[in-house]
């Protein structure tokens, strides 16, 4: 069943006015991605792939906007965190005290009823002990009803560090962003249970023909590994076998 919210009539929660910006024209490979998530007034839950520099952030502040409640934007890392902040406020017109960002360094609050609050997966999902600053504003996160849940980067995220955050938190739509689906741990069909499935995905041929984003070369190296890392990779025991392949000595000298 798809998930879908009907926005434009929840009287409930307060509208957050955010426009985008004049200049913040979508490309059209952009526009159709959004309009795959937006249909009959409403803001379907699911997964848009566009390739690395194709334009994730304008797409995912797009459809913050149509929207217009608040938002939760999860990030990887507080790097994205600070990019992300920028990002809204770059092609969005939210004003600067409706946009704030959670990070170890920087805990800040928005003003009013509605607003964007980014921070990182790891923030929301830490079981451990908070500083009370902290601790308010995880209160905050998990007392509020998000219009949009926007989520950076799903490929590489844990399924269970979903689990934690849909626990946490209350969304009426999902927003899922990647360059790929493919996964380390094959486990990409839990992204479609967990968020929604593929809305869109950009052919990159395409986008490269358009010129919408640099041309791509690939290569494949194959590289052995090195008799110790090897040894313990064939030790079926061994949990860590992931590790092994991906930290193989040999793949940085190659
Ligand atoms: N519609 C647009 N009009 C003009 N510039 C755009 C548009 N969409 C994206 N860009 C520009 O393209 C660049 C890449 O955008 P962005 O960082 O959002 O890509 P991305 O898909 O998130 O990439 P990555 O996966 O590497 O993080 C940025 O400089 C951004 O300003």
């Amino acid at each position: 069943m798809l998930e879908e919210y009907d926005f434009r009539n929840d009287t409930v929660n307060p509208d957050l006015d955010m426009e985008l910006k004049p200049q913040a024209q979508p490309r059209p490979y952009q526009e159709k991605s959004l309009s795959k998530m937006f249909g009959n007034g409403r803001a379907r839950s699911g997964i848009i792939v566009l390739p690395c520099g194709a334009g994730k952030s304008l797409v995912g502040v797009s459809a913050a906007c149509r929207i217009k409640k608040s938002c939760l934007c999860l990030a990887t890392n507080a790097v994205s965190v600070d990019q992300w902040a920028f990002q809204f406020k770059l092609w969005s017109t939210i004003r600067e005290d409706h946009i704030c960002r959670f990070t170890s360094d920087s805990k800040e609050r928005f003003r009013g009823n509605a607003g964007v609050v980014v921070t990182t997966y790891n923030m929301v999902a830490f079981g451990g002990k908070r500083s009370e600053e902290s601790e308010k504003i995880i209160e905050e996160i998990r007392n509020r009803e998000w219009g949009l849940l926007l989520m950076d980067e799903v490929h590489v995220v844990p399924a269970h560090m979903f689990r934690k955050v849909f626990s946490i938190t209350k969304s009426h739509c999902k927003l899922g962003l990647t360059a790929t689906l493919v996964r380390e741990d094959e486990r990409i069909t839990d992204l479609t249970f967990l968020i929604g499935p593929k809305l869109y995905e950009a052919n990159w041929i395409d986008l490269v023909k358009g010129g919408f984003i640099a041309n791509v070369q690939c290569a494949e190296v194959w590289c052995p590994m090195t008799k110790k890392f090897f040894a313990e990779y064939l030790k079926k025991e061994n949990k860590k076998r992931q590790a092994l392949y991906v930290m193989n000595p040999n793949k940085f000298r190659a």
